[in-house]
């Protein structure tokens, strides 16, 4: 099992940050909260601010355990742990993705999310059906 921990990262007008996987990558071209797998020793807040500054140079406070969920993907299974954050500073700077987008909770809706986030986004939306 792989562990994998995924951020919902708010800005200051409550929009949440949400990237595309590169081409090259696993699940390329499909859209996540951005993270990555855990270190050894790592819990997935500190996991969390170091995968953020190393993939996108901006700093971020994980705030609240917001769910985990396990998925199997061809061949291996992975736990997607999903943690609420506030963003903090920097500027974007992409490596492991192409695009970025800081959406409203609403707008989550027409992106086409890696199988692994469904859930999530599916409880993003709830609130506001
Ligand atoms: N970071 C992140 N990874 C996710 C999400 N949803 C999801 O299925 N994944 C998968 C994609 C990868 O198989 C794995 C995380 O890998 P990673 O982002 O650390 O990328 P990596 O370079 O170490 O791995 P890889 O692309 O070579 O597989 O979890 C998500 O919301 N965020």
């Amino acid at each position: 099992m792989i562990e994998v921990a995924a951020a919902i990262i708010y800005n200051h007008e409550g929009r949440i940050l949400i990237a595309r996987r590169r081409q090259g990558k696993s699940q390329a071209g499909l859209w996540e909260f951005p993270g990555g797998k855990l270190e050894d020793g790592e819990d997935a807040p500190a996991c969390l601010r170091r995968e953020l500054m190393e993939e996108m140079g901006i700093a971020i406070l994980p705030y609240a355990a917001f769910g985990v969920n396990e998925h199997n993907y061809d061949g291996f299974t992975i736990r997607l742990i999903a943690w609420e954050a506030e963003y903090l500073e920097g500027r974007i700077t992409l490596s492991d993705h192409d695009a970025f987008r800081w959406v409203t909770a609403e707008e989550l809706d027409g992106f086409a999310f890696a199988p692994a986030d469904i859930p999530f986004v599916n409880r993003l939306l709830e609130p506001l059906r």
